[in-house]
């Protein structure tokens, strides 16, 4: 039996199985095979998909965007609109081909945003480029997803699934979950807090069907069974998603203000130029980024040449940001802003920067 008929099997086995307390082991197992199946289907050496040229696109600038969404619902439009980038539209499914990168520049970041073919229900498994489209989906810092705004709420809940299927997990943390395999000693588990749905028999069983027998588990949240496969499996990706509904030039006021309410969503027409702008900054607050200015000694902050780092960064990652070796040479910092309580201060290595501060690197003598 294929791998693709092993995951139907269970998956049929899980619809049929009622979900109660008595089932609740049974049911645990079953989504651990599954997860070790989709696993898997995913590695390079099964030969579940075409393989198609032009899906390795160099990543450039300070972050990438993904567009993931199904055919025709204006993701060629939307980079040919919000970049200098051409990408052949057309009004029949399946006209991008390929992987096509463009540049947005915003608040003196680029951007890197990735125009792909359009996924269809089945992408995970193989259908269609899915997945290969899938797999840019996962190098990309923040996704995309396209959504046609005269269409209804399964588009989205379909391409979740695809996501999900081959490890993508959106909008989602990490579990807090400490997990290590050990040479020897058996299971070891522990939980901080009170747990609804794994407990130590459950968590054994499941470390069983991945053959691991020496782990230490240390659980610190209530998380469910899926988070701790999860975490067993460890080739996750907690990725930002972004829900973008265009096409709104074809639905009343009140259908686009329903949809401007759920959240990480926005609503916007490429056609007719609605909310283009809105978009791009909200990317932007999505992706997280900062900026923050060097500032040499005697001399006016570098403005122009502002650097482009996570939300939450510390001096060290700036100095590792302008330069490799800085970090070694590095004695303090004067900084300028609104991570200081006075302007400048003087901080070490593991101060946390802001937006729009100002730094300026003390060397040792
Ligand atoms: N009414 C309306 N039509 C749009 C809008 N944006 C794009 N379209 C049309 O939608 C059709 C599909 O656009 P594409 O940009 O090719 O869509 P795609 O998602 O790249 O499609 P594939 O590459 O085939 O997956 C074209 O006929 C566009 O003119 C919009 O805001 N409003
Ligand atoms: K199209
Ligand atoms: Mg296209």
């Amino acid at each position: 039996m294929g791998i693709l008929e092993k995951i139907a099997d269970i998956e049929l086995e899980m619809a049929r199985t009622q979900k109660n307390k008595a089932t609740e082991y049974h049911l645990g197992l079953l989504k651990a095979k599954l997860a070790k199946y989709r696993t898997m289907l995913l590695e390079p050496t099964t030969k579940a998909g075409p393989k198609g040229p032009g899906f390795d696109v160099v990543r450039s600038g300070d972050a990438r965007v993904a567009l993931i969404g199904f055919p025709s619902v204006g993701k060629s439009t939307f980079l040919s609109k919000v970049t200098g980038t051409k990408s052949e539209v057309a009004s029949y499914e399946f006209t991008t081909l390929t992987c096509i990168p463009g540049k947005i520049h915003y608040n003196g970041a680029a951007i890197q945003l990735l125009d792909l073919p359009g996924i269809i229900e089945g992408a995970s498994q193989g259908k269609g480029r899915g997945r290969q489209v899938i797999a840019v989906a996962k190098t990309a810092d923040l996704i995309l997803m396209m959504l046609d705004a005269t269409k209804g709420p399964r588009q989205r809940e379909l391409l979740e699934i695809e996501l999900e299927a081959v490890g993508i997990r959106v909008n989602r943390s990490k579990p807090n979950i400490y997990f290590k395999v050990k040479k020897g000693g058996g299971i070891s588990f522990n939980a901080t807090c009170k747990l609804t749905f794994l407990n130590e028999k459950l968590v054994q069983q499941i470390l069983q069907t991945y053959k691991i027998h020496n782990a230490e588990v240390l659980i610190r949240e209530d998380h469910t069974v899926d988070d701790f496969i999860d975490v067993v499996l460890g080739n996750r990706k907690y990725i930002r998603c972004v829900y973008c509904y265009n096409k709104i030039d074809q639905i009343s006021l009140e259908q686009v203000d329903e949809l401007s309410r759920e959240p990480y969503t926005v609503a916007i027409s490429c056609e007719s130029d609605l909310n283009m702008d809105y978009i791009i900054e909200f990317l932007w607050k999505n992706l997280d980024l900062i900026r923050v200015y060097t500032k040499r000694r005697g001399e006016y902050p570098d403005f122009e040449g502002g650097l482009i780092v996570k939300s939450g960064c510390t001096v060290l990652e700036v100095c590792r940001n302008i330069h490799k070796t800085l970090v070694d040479d590095f004695n303090y910092a004067l900084l300028w802003g609104t991570s200081t309580k006075h302007s400048p201060q003087r901080v070490g290595l593991s101060h946390v920067v802001d937006d729009e501060d100002v730094i300026q690197i003390v060397k040792k003598r």
